[in-house]
């Protein structure tokens, strides 16, 4: 496996569904150092697996307020991104943005709060596939990516924009 093109996205599913939420309010974004779980040590949103029963939605909204303690304000979908490790490991993430929240964000077991300015975003400090599609997502496009990865190193990348 070392393109996309060895993958069958038509039959493609990911192992796990998950979901990555951005809480974005005067011009700063607001991104998490993530403590342990997959990409422990790096910058990303809050988010994380689809536990069974709930929607995509309440996933989105729980796993801001399991990470961050905070209650994020009407999360709008923005987009997918499917995952696909050349370990046989799959994700399909599904991103959202909220542009308000209740509560005070704090660290917690999972992850560090950290505010950046939209024009300061850490991508260096992100999975590689974050600045293909993050800046589309400000810029107010839907998308849908996919992605290979070999641990976390990307070796194949295709983001279509609507
Ligand atoms: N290439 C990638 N780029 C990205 O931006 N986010 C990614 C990514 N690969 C995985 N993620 C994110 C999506 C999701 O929010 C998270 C999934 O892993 P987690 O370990 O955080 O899941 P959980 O919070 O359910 O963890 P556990 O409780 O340990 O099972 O990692």
């Amino acid at each position: 496996m070392q393109s996309l093109q060895d993958i069958d996205w038509n039959t493609w599913q990911g192992k796990d569904p998950a979901t990555l939420t951005f809480i974005i309010k005067d011009e700063q974004i607001l991104l998490i150092r993530k403590k342990r779980g997959l990409g422990a040590g790096k910058i990303n949103g809050p988010g994380g697996r689809l536990e069974p029963g709930e929607t995509m939605l309440e996933c989105a909204i729980r796993e801001v307020q399991e990470e961050l303690c905070i209650t994020p304000i009407d999360p709008i979908f923005c987009g997918e991104s499917l995952f696909q490790f050349t370990d046989g490991y799959s994700i399909h993430v599904h991103t959202y943005m909220a542009h308000d929240f209740e509560g005070t964000p704090a660290e917690t077991d999972e992850a560090i709060p950290l505010w950046f300015p939209l024009d300061g975003i850490p991508y260096e400090e992100m999975w590689a596939d974050d600045i293909v599609w993050l800046p589309e997502m400000l810029k107010g496009s839907q998308f849908k990516g996919r992605y290979l990865f070999d641990g976390d190193r990307m070796l194949d990348h295709h983001l279509d924009i609507f």
